[in-house]
């Protein structure tokens, strides 16, 4: 596990790759890639599985504002330029999969230098990311995320579903809190590389309704060594009602700090 890790992340620990300012994303169509850590991403689903379903492309339970803005985002993705091909635009859609390690083989299961056994084959081959696993579509969580690269910002735009329901007919502060977490932690990722949020400060400003579509904007506040300062907003669909406002703090991580080395 250890060495497959290793192999996974190699791309993240690359001194070509440091703080991400710099670094390109993936192009308009997300499917080939420059900079070694979106490559990294986009190799884990299809290193393990061959048929991943990237989650965040828009299914039957979309609902009129939520493909708008997907439409929005998503046309911004590639650019027409008189008699040339498409080029990649500013936007640039993030893929999303359920999982990130499927089976590792049982001979490198899992003894780390620090004695203990990480994750049994069993216990890893039924982990799901927490956002994808309910399957039933539009009931939890739809969301897709856009990143601009230039603007440093990321953009969620997230559907919710019945089952994320806390006060009546309204969306549990937990699946808030998990949506902001998931857009500022993704974007931190595309930042600065492999990151764990060490600190997420919520205020909630208005009740967001179940069934109701927002737009989660995440942006970079600072970066200062190892630590990646993100702030978020929750809004309306124009942007002109605020549900939810947050900071958050991404601490860089090594691969041994997720082994627990
Ligand atoms: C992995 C990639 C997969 C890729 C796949 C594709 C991407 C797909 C994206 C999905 C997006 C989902 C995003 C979910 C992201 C989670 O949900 S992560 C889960 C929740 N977070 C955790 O469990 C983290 C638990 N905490 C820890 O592991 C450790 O405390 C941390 C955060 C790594 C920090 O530990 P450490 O590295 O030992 O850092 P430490 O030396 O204590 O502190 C370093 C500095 O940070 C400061 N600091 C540390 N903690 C704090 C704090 N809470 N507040 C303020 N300052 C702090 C210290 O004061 C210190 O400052 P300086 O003295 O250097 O100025």
């Amino acid at each position: 596990m250890a060495r497959s890790l290793g192999r996974l992340f190699k791309g993240f620990q690359s001194p070509a790759f440091p703080k991400a300012m710099g670094a390109e994303l993936c192009p308009a169509t997300c499917v080939s890639v420059r900079t070694p850590f979106v490559r990294t991403i986009l190799a884990l689903p299809s290193a393990f599985s061959s048929k991943p379903q990237d989650f965040s492309l828009p299914n039957s339970s979309w609902g009129p504002e939520m493909l708008r803005l997907y439409n929005h985002y998503k046309s911004q993705c590639e650019v027409e330029v008189e008699g040339e091909e498409k080029q990649e635009g500013p936007w640039q859609r993030l893929p999303s999969y359920n999982r990130s390690l499927k089976f590792t083989p049982a001979a490198d299961l899992c003894v780390l230098p620090s004695g203990g056994v990480y994750l049994s084959k069993t216990i890893q081959s039924k982990a799901r990311l927490f956002t994808r696993n309910i399957t039933d579509p539009g009931a939890a969580f739809e969301y897709v995320l856009f990143v601009n690269k230039e603007k440093q910002k990321c953009v969620g735009i997230f559907q919710t579903g019945h089952l994320l329901e806390g006060p009546p007919g309204h969306v549990h502060g937990g699946a808030i809190a998990t949506m902001i977490d998931t857009v500022t932690g993704s974007h931190a990722t595309v930042l600065s590389g492999p990151v764990m949020t060490a600190n997420l400060n919520i205020n909630y400003r208005s009740p967001i309704q179940l069934g109701h579509t927002v737009l989660i904007e995440s942006s970079l506040d600072k970066m200062e060594s190892r630590k990646t300062f993100i702030s978020c907003k929750v809004t309306g669909t124009d942007g002109s009602k605020l549900y939810t406002e947050a900071t958050a703090l991404f601490l860089s991580i090594s691969v041994s700090h997720l082994l627990g080395g």
